[in-house]
């Protein structure tokens, strides 16, 4: 089973890609981590208990529910909170994507794909076969955040702070195996309602049609999405596919072969880079 990584940063566009995946007639699974995010932290869960014991009480809602803008405020910004804020969430939600890949697996699946914007920081890249990387300018990344979130009281500095608790852009080039391009506009219909179903001027795949995307993004996906499907659907790269499944400890194998080829090779070019 091949594991697609696919990553970004804030606002560069990663759900809307994962949209078009999840829309695309292969019906790829897809794994999203902020969702998966959200759910360790609901009422009751242990996280939500550490999280509350670490910053206070203050980061909840009067409902018991986590006040997300709250608690946002008081990591982002503050390298050291965020760093904490990592080590309380980010193993109860490797724990849980562990345990739908296993299912995903068992089911049979060619190729499954995990939408995390902290791939690279968090070092997920590793365990992953493939690496997409959804890329626009940090301009473009600041002003789509605004867009997205004035409403629930997003800031200008806010949408700074967030930025600079990830790694830029650029320096995650290096660990991607493709980059989606995602800098071309919205079809202005849809830029302009914010909604999406009126997509008369969109040149996209047909099973795009009502995405909110641009149509240079929807091609892309349309391409990469083919060369997956090409990869498993026929001839020898099937027959390896049904191999590895039938026999779990070849599958394993060849999973940590590629895991450590495209570890070291990942090395290699982020060390090229931080030469430049
Ligand atoms: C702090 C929280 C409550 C703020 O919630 P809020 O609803 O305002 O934002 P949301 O969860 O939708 O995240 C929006 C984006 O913020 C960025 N972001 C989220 N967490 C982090 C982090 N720990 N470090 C850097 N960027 C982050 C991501 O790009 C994410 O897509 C929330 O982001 C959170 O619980 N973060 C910790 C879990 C995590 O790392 N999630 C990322 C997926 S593994
Ligand atoms: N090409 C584009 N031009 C303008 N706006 C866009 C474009 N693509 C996406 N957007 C908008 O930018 C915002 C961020 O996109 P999206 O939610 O897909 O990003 P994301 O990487 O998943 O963000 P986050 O990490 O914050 O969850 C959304 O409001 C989306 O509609």
């Amino acid at each position: 089973m091949l594991v697609v990584g696919l990553t970004g940063g804030i606002a560069s566009g990663k759900s809307t890609a994962s949209r078009l995946i999840s829309a695309h007639p292969s019906r790829i699974p897809l794994i999203d981590l902020d969702i998966l995010a959200r759910q360790v932290v609901e009422p009751g869960q242990p996280t939500l208990r550490a999280l509350v014991a670490e910053f206070g009480t203050d980061i909840l809602a009067d409902d018991g529910t986590l006040n997300r803008p709250a608690l946002g405020r008081k990591v982002f910004g503050n390298p050291q909170r965020t760093k904490t804020l990592n080590r309380l969430t980010h193993g109860a939600i490797r724990r849980r994507m562990a345990w739908l890949l296993v299912g995903y697996w068992l089911r049979g699946e060619k190729v499954v794909v995990v939408d995390s914007p902290l791939l690279v920081e968090a070092g997920m890249w590793k365990f992953c076969g493939q690496v997409v990387l959804v890329w626009c300018s940090e301009e473009d990344q600041h002003s789509r955040m605004l867009q997205r979130d004035t409403e629930r009281g997003l800031t200008p500095e806010d949408a700074t702070n967030r930025l600079n608790s990830q790694l830029k852009l650029a320096s995650k080039i290096p660990y991607a195996d493709v980059v989606l391009d995602n800098s071309s506009a919205l079809p202005p219909s849809s830029s302009s309602s914010g909604g999406g179903d009126d997509d008369d001027n969109n040149d996209g795949p047909s099973w795009a049609k009502g995405i909110n995307a641009s149509p240079q993004l929807k091609q892309q996906v349309d391409r990469l999405v083919s060369s997956w499907t090409n990869r498993y659907g026929a001839g020898s790269g099937r027959i390896l596919w049904l191999l590895q499944w039938v026999l779990p400890p070849l599958g394993l194998v060849s999973g940590l072969w590629t895991a450590y080829s495209r570890r070291k090779a990942t090395e290699d070019k982020v060390k090229r880079q931080s030469k430049l």
